[in-house]
This record gives C-alpha cells, structure tokens and sequence, in this order.
C-alpha cells in the first residue's frame, strides 16, 4: 500500500465522537488523536500508557504500515523511543501526530546464473521493464542484446512500459526473462526485492569470462560551472569556505558524475524513505546512482520539506539540542571527524575513516527537480545548498535482518563513531549493509545530521541491544580510540571552514573524553554506551547528570577549560564506581 492508497477525509473542526471507521481502543485512559500522513487525518483511539510500540503496532493493523517502516512526530520531536508511553512524550487528547513512512525506493535485483556466479543491479521500484533490460543488458555476458531479452510474469509477457514495482507486488508471483538463443533469467520476488536466477542453456557465461560489472563510465575532467552561475537552469558547485581545505579527487569525481549526469537529463529521484528531502543523483548514463543530496531547506521541519512536516516553531530539529538547517553541515562534520587509523587525511588521503562514513561535502545545486512548492526559475533563490555523499552500494539497512550476522569489528567501529559524535539518530535503517573486496559485509553508517547535538537527551543506539557490543574492543580498535584528541578535532572542522558553536564542542570533547576514559577501564561498547543513552525517556542518562554535576560546582565566569576537568573528574569518579 502506498501513501497515496490511503484516501481519507480531512479531519473535521469539531471533535469526533464517533467511533466509525477508527483505529479504536476503549480502555479508560484512552484518548483520541490524529494521525497526519499525506496531507490527510487519521483519527484514532490510544491509552495514555500506551507504549509508542504499541500505537505504532495498532497503525499496523489499522492501516497496514509495517510498524518498522514508521516514524512518528509529535511537537517538533521524533517518538524515537518505542518503549516510551503516549503520555511520556507529553500527547493528549486532540493532539496531532506526523506519520512519515519509510518506503525502500531501490529493489536489489541478484541476477545469478546456474555456473554459480552473480551481480546485482539497483533499481528504483518506479522505472520501468524496459530500462531493468537496459541494466542487465550493460553486465554484458550474453544480455547486450535488450531485443533478445523477453520477461514474463505470471505466464504473461511484460511489456516494456511495465513498473518493475508490478512485478513485486505478488509475492507468490515467478517472472521469467528469457534471453533468445543463450539464456533465460527466472526471477521471483524475495521479501521486499527480486532475485533473478540465470539459467543459461550453454556455459555462455564461462566463455565470455563471467559475471562482473557493467564496465562504468569514468568521467574525466572537471565540468563544474565557476562562472556566472544563473546562466544555465543546472547548476551544482563545491561550498568551499577555506580555499586552502582543498576537495579530495574522489569528491571532485562524486560532484562531476553527478552534474553530468543531471546535464544528462538524470533528474534527481527523491527518495520516500525518511524525514527529509533526500535525493539520488544519477550518472550520465542514468544507470548508476553517484550521490545523494540533501538540501537544507528540505530538512526534517524545514521550510521546504517535502514529507509534509510542519515547520520548527522554535528553530529546533526534531532531535533535541539540533536546528533545523544544520544537518548538511553535522554530515560534512561525521565524515571529516572519521579520520582513518593513520589519522586525519589529508588531500591524497584514505578514502574511507575508521567507520566508513561515506564521503559527504557541502555544495550548491539549481534543478528544478528539487521540492520548489513556490514555483521554479532559474533564480539565486532556487539554488540548494545541502550536503552531496557518495551513493555506497548496498544491499539494504541493518533494519532488513537480525543483527547476529554482522561482524563484530564491524559493529564495534560503529559504536566508536556514535559515542564520539553522541549521535542522536543510530536506528538500524541508518546502516547499509555492503560488501568488501574481500566479499566479507561492510556495515556503512550514513545520515548523521543529528550528530553532535548541543545536549545528550536523545542519544539512542539501537547498538546497544546488539550482541557485538557486550564484547570487548579489540587492540586496535583501542589504539584508534586512545589516539583521538577532540581539540585537533575541533581545529579540523574548523580548517574546513565549520565552525563548531561551543555547546557541540563541548559534546564532543564529553564524549571523546568519556570513550577514552571507558576503554582505560576496560568497558564495552554497552557500558559506554549505556552511560550515553536515557533508559526512558523522563530519566537523565548518567551523562547528562555527570554534566550537570559538574556545572554545578563551577563558580559563574569560570573557562570552558575548567568545566571539562570538572567534567573529568565527576565522570571519573562516576567510572571508578561503576567499575569497582
Ligand atoms: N550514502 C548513501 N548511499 C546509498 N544510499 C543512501 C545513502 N544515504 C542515504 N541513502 C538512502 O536514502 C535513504 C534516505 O536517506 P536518509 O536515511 O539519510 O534520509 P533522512 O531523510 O535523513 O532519513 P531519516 O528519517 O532516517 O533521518 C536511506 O534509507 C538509504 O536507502
């Protein structure tokens, strides 16, 4: 069901008595709310003590939105915690709750041949059969040829203009593809994406020397626009606010591919996952995505934001101690700050730090594909700015499976970067889940526009509940731990030109003083962890108490130098306690 299938009146001005029709619940506590999704009310009936996990289950079967695929806002703020209670998060009787869904656009395609070898290709759900011919064909290995390539479904040829999204709709549906004369390609739908088996007639894939990618493009030369700017209706640039924190080459490669690819023609597809305008950019081709950008003014709560939120009051993001219009730049900060083992990189530098942060830089882009509800001309106050990152292959979230697969090193980094950047948005659909060289799965953490907020009140870590955490860092991972200094930090972000307001220095100086002080003492990514995160959402975490601790035995007018020794020495007593 999409968010458009759901046709509903508008809510009426007076209050409902009504129960017809509603998600209803008659307990005594219960109160009636309404839900906002797509410019439509819902009203619907919760207790008070209703957990958060529970309303988001009764919209389940309501309404049928998986309750993992929901997001709820009340009042500016994110009903992050699914243990909370309605009344925890202060929602009474009449109040209006923002339902946004998180809707997978890409569908993984395994095409996967009977030799045993396979590629997997990314579509959007809304292209059509044509263009997933078009996909297979560029993998070469006898597909080239789109003619030849003819796809059934259900016994039916599918014709071209067909959406792929058809195709997943039934989930007890087979599609074939046959491929005249070399190969057929049997697909059936697994879960949410489509898996394409190859049955090819003759070893035609060994002859041609198997399976392996579709050769791409690789752009040479700069085509950024330097010169007037409103000459041309596309338009995309670098923000560089010190000429002398130059752009690494594999940015500059990320921001060419995508501004050809929008000279192209490749508009930019918005994705209908998550709370803010967020979209792919595309290659030349059309056939590869290259980034993804994230304007600012399309934020969660922003103006222009295109997922029907209302707009901040009060200038706050919808995670405490964040303002809306900042999250492009926390997305530069994340990568900057996830430095690779040999320390801060520099021009020629790793690619990927410690965690894999994607690369993330802050540009500016006219399109007139972007969310312009007043209208669009080529005009200066038409153009984004926002942060581009590098679109990184994967094959889902974190959120599609359990988490006894990944791999231990591969959660622990993760759990370094959190801590260090007291990341208030680590749900598990903000890991993609990728492959390595080696073929081992990478886990990748994207969307940190809520990393280093002013305070620590909504920190969570779905982490925290993950087994991997209850094991002790390795060595190195320690190593890379003890060799973080939040002051080079805070010179780094400012080098870069981002200028780090006291209150988010100040976090991240607690916090990387609280991962050192952690693993001196031997304590698991939960322990640490755990001193980061509420338990509820009413109960201060240990952190913010260790802060206010410390705040308290300043005299007015003291540095900000001796509030974190203060700091330091509260936490440290905090520590040996826990740990003796
Ligand atoms: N670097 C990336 N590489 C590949 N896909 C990405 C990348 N960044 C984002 N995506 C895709 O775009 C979707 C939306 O991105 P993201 O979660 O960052 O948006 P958001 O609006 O900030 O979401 P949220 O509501 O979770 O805060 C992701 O679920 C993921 O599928």
């Amino acid at each position: 069901m999409s968010v458009a299938d759901v046709a509903l009146s508008r809510v009426s001005q007076e209050p409902v008595h009504s129960t017809a029709g509603y998600c209803n619940n008659q307990a005594g506590d219960s109160i009636l709310i309404y839900l906002s999704i797509a410019g439509s009310m819902i009203p619907m009936r919760v207790l008070e003590s209703d957990p958060i996990a529970s309303v988001k289950l009764r919209i389940q079967t309501c309404k049928g939105f998986v309750a993992k695929k929901q997001k709820l806002v009340f009042g500016g703020r994110e009903l992050a915690r699914n243990d909370s209670l309605v009344k925890d998060y202060g929602i009474k009787g009449g109040n209006v709750l923002h339902l946004v869904l998180k809707l997978s656009d890409l569908l993984l395609i395994t095409v996967r041949s009977t030799c045993g070898k396979e590629f997997e290709l990314h579509v959007d759900r809304n292209r059509n059969v044509g263009y997933l011919k078009q996909r297979i064909a560029r993998k070469g290995k006898g597909f080239e040829d789109v003619d030849e390539q003819e796809i059934f479904c259900n016994g039916e040829k599918v014709d071209d203009q067909r959406l792929v999204d058809d195709l997943c709709k039934d989930n007890d549906a087979v599609i074939h593809l046959v491929v005249q004369k070399s190969a057929k390609v049997r697909a059936k739908p697994v879960e949410k994406d489509l898996e394409l088996s190859v049955i090819a007639e003759s070893d035609l894939d060994e002859r041609k020397g198997g399976i392996v990618g579709g050769g791409e493009d690789n752009p040479e030369g700069l085509h950024i626009v330097t010169n007037e700017p409103f000459l041309s209706d596309i338009w995309l640039k670098p923000v560089i606010v010190n000429p002398k924190a130059q752009l690494p080459f594999f940015a500059w490669d990320m921001i060419n591919s995508t501004f050809e690819g929008l000279q192209a023609g490749n508009h930019p597809i918005r994705s209908s996952e998550g709370t803010g305008g967020t979209y792919f950019m595309q290659n030349k081709t059309g056939f590869e995505y290259v980034s993804i950008f994230k304007p600012i003014d399309e934020e969660p709560m922003a103006v222009n934001n295109p997922q029907g939120l209302p707009a901040s009051i009060n200038g706050e993001g919808l995670k405490k101690g964040t303002r809306v219009g900042e999250g492009a730049v926390r997305e530069v900060a994340a990568y900057v700050l996830d430095h690779p083992k040999s320390g801060p990189r520099s021009l020629s530098g790793e690619m990927l730090g410690f965690a894999g942060v994607p690369p993330t830089c802050m540009v500016q882009c006219l399109h007139e594909g972007f969310n312009h509800p007043d209208g669009y001309d080529c005009a200066p106050e038409n153009v984004k700015v926002g942060s581009l990152q590098m679109f990184m292959k994967n094959s889902g979230s974190c959120e599609d499976m359990g988490p006894g697969a990944f791999p231990v090193e591969q959660v622990h980094k993760i759990t370094v970067f959190d801590i260090r950047m007291a990341n208030a948005d680590r749900h598990a659909g903000n890991i993609l889940i990728g492959k390595g060289d080696d073929g081992r799965t990478v886990l990748i953490p994207i969307d940190h526009g809520y990393c280093l907020p002013e305070s620590f009140e909504d920190c969570t870590f779905d982490w925290l509940y993950w087994p991997q955490s209850r094991k002790p860092y390795t060595p190195e991972t320690i190593a890379y731990i003890k060799s973080l200094d939040a002051e080079q930090d805070i010179a780094l972000l400012k080098s870069y030109g981002l200028d780090v307001p006291l209150e988010c220095a100040r976090t991240l100086r607690i916090s990387t003083m609280l991962l050192k002080k952690g693993v001196e003492r031997g304590l698991t990514p939960l322990a640490i962890g755990s001193i980061m995160c509420r338990e509820n959402i009413n109960k201060e975490s240990a952190i913010e108490q260790i802060v206010k601790e410390a705040q308290d035995s300043l005299l007015p007018g003291m540095s900000e130098a001796a509030f974190i020794q203060s700091v330091s020495e509260v936490l440290d007593s905090w520590l040996d306690k826990l740990t003796n």
